[in-house]
């Protein structure tokens, strides 16, 4: 146990971690030259194409140090703020992080928030000036930065390129010098945290965990602790590149687990793994069951598809635990799902997988966050509403609660102004405001979860000319005057157009959104009246003026191609369109209200 380094790589979005992580296993030789791709550990593809890592992977590497045989346990992280609690498990895992740090960009808002979860998690930390090779590199300027952030020395920071491999072997020798060894009582009863797991379409889930205290063998009988469901070790294994099956794995090291289980959410991160007849007594600390954030309704584009989406959904929720849905029907839009997501990323990555790997069109409608009402019947009982077409009338609602989250911020001094603007917009009061340096500064705020899931990233990016960086966390939920703005097409009200809006803002965003609908609304033999409401009061009216004649007359005795392209332009158009009554709304409607402002 003595030559095992469990280490993560944290750091703020896009620093460069897995790029250094794929250095890590090149300079080990873990990886041949042969088997050598960027970004090895992003393996999803939608993770190569957006280029953010979604999924954290673990790998173990064999190093030899001064004459001496070492096991370095690399666990990459996903850097997104939507998958901060993998992040937390991953970091539980080890027993020290290397930070990295941008050296052009300098210290972010998640390079806090993950050091501070570092901290939480008492691991020793390495920081590491990443990307020195850059043109804009500041290394002295950043370094300073750090030595700031952390109280060290500037000889502790460690300079290095992922791209170009500077610095990896000083990396190696620091997290097996400064590192400490795992703990841990290999005769105790087995205790392991599961920090990931990948859904196998032939194998089923493979676990990851870290052992902390005794052994996991093949074919032992375990238990998980929060599900309490038992299962066979069927193989346990280290897992290089590809999987290593081993006998047994013992305290201090991290392996992989197969136990035939065929649905991810029988698996859940941050679960105990226990011996089903020994049992270990204490439950390792940090398990929660994973809270959706973001809740939106999905429907198929065909009304005839419901069952193919239902078992396309019930396919994407086997390898995504953190996906839940329950069916929900709209007077608009049929049949369809309710579904909760993670945040505003996880949503659109179900959208693409749905349309990738199942070849599913969905329509989805507005995003909103759940909401806990009480009427004035029964004004202590919750009532969860994850749908704003649920929210009982306003006659009889007592009150509305909503999440609330503390939002950090680092931006440039000069942009203090409109940052703050900013998150006044959105209901935002000022909690903090800290001068890292004389030019950077961190702010933050408590803001509504609802005014952040939507377009607040892309804003703030916007205001602060991109130097600005952003993280969040939950931290309960408040009383807000909300109230339900509906939408009526041709005097039929469309549920799946309604919002939750601040009473403040209800008629501003009501106006807009008659606006933008009018803008959406393909025109259609008829005129189409536009009307937002609050309950019986209209507040806003458009209209979509009919259309005068068939757009393909001018085509008569013309170029019949031409014809035929335009009715095929027309007929693509249509594969994202859902007739509502007898008006034809695009998908782009749905998510009006999320784009008032372009
Ligand atoms: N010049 C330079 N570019 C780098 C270096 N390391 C990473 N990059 C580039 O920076 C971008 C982000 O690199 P990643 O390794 O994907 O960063 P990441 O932190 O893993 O990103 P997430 O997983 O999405 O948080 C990519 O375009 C890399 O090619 C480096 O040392 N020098």
């Amino acid at each position: 146990m003595k030559n095992i380094r469990n280490f993560c790589i944290i750091a703020h979005i896009d620093h460069g971690k897995s790029t250094l992580a794929d250095r890590l296993l090149s300079q080990t030789g873990t990886v041949t030259a042969r088997e050598e791709q960027a970004q090895l550990l992003d393996n999803m593809d939608l993770e190569r194409e957006r280029g953010i890592t979604i999924k954290s992977h673990a790998i173990q590497m064999d190093y030899i140090y001064e004459g001496e045989k070492y096991v370095l346990n690399l666990i990459d992280t996903p850097g997104h703020v939507d998958f901060s609690y993998e992040v937390s498990r991953s970091i539980a895992a080890c027993e020290g992080a290397l930070l990295i740090v941008d050296a052009a960009q300098s210290i972010q808002a998640q390079t806090i928030s993950n050091l501070y979860l570092a901290l939480e998690n008492d691991l020793e930390i390495i920081p590491v000036l990443n990307k020195v090779d850059l043109p804009g590199a500041n290394p002295e300027e950043v370094t300073d930065d750090i030595v700031d952030l952390l109280g060290c020395d500037p000889e502790e920071v460690i300079h290095a390129s992922g791209k170009t491999g500077f610095g990896v072997d000083n990396i190696l020798k620091a997290i097996i010098e400064r590192v400490p060894a795992p703990k841990g009582d290999v005769n105790a009863p087995l205790q392991a945290l599961i920090f990931d797991s990948v859904y196998n379409s032939y194998r089923g889930v493979e676990t990851y965990f870290r052992v902390m205290n005794g052994e996991i063998k093949k074919g032992q009988r375990i238990k998980f602790m929060a599900t309490k469901n038992e299962y066979f070790a069927d193989e346990v294994g280290t897992l290089k590149l590809k999987q290593v099956p081993k006998q047994s794995i013992k305290a201090g090291d991290v392996g992989y687990l197969i136990t035939g289980v065929k649905t991810a959410s029988e698996i859940k991160v941050g679960d105990t793994i226990t011996d089903a007849v020994n049992p270990t007594k204490n439950r390792i600390e940090g398990f929660e069951d994973v809270k959706p954030m973001v809740f939106a309704g999905i429907y198929p584009v065909d009304t005839e598809d419901y069952e193919e989406l239902r078992n396309s959904m019930e396919k994407l929720q086997l390898n995504d635990a953190s996906l839940v849905f329950i069916p929900e029907s709209s007077a608009a839009l049929g049949f369809g799902f309710r579904c909760g997501f993670l945040g505003m990323l996880h949503l659109e990555i179900i959208q693409e997988r749905l349309e990738r790997e199942f070849d599913m069109t969905v329509i989805t409608t507005v995003p909103n966050v759940s909401y806990h009402a009480f009427t004035n019947k029964n004004p202590d009982t919750i009532l969860l509403v994850n749908n704003p077409s649920d929210l009982p009338e306003p006659s009889k609602l007592n009150r509305v609660e909503e999440p609330f989250i503390k939002a950090t911020i680092i931006t440039k001094s000069d942009f203090v102004g409109p940052v703050m603007s900013l998150c006044i917009e959105k209901r935002g009061q000022i909690v903090n405001q800290t001068y890292l340096t004389p030019e950077r500064v961190e702010l933050t705020f408590e803001m509504p979860l609802a005014e952040i899931v939507f377009d607040f990233y892309d804003r703030l990016k916007t205001v602060s000319k991109g130097y600005a960086s952003f993280d969040y966390h939950p931290i309960g939920l408040k009383a807000s005057k909300l109230v339900k703005v509906d939408i009526l097409l041709n005097g039929q009200s469309v549920d799946a157009l309604s919002a939750l809006i601040h009473a403040d803002n209800a008629y501003s965003i009501g106006k807009k959104m008659c606006e933008k609908l009018r803008q959406l609304i393909p025109r259609q033999q008829f005129d189409i009246p536009i009307q937002a409401a609050i309950g019986a009061k209209i507040i806003s009216r458009e209209t979509v003026k009919a259309l005068r004649k068939d757009v393909t007359a001018k085509c008569y005795g013309g170029d019949i191609s031409r014809k035929r392209k335009l009715l095929e332009k027309q007929k693509k158009g249509k594969k994202r369109m859902r007739q509502v009554g007898n008006v034809e709304i695009p998908q782009e409607a749905f998510m009006a209200v999320l784009k008032l402002n372009d």
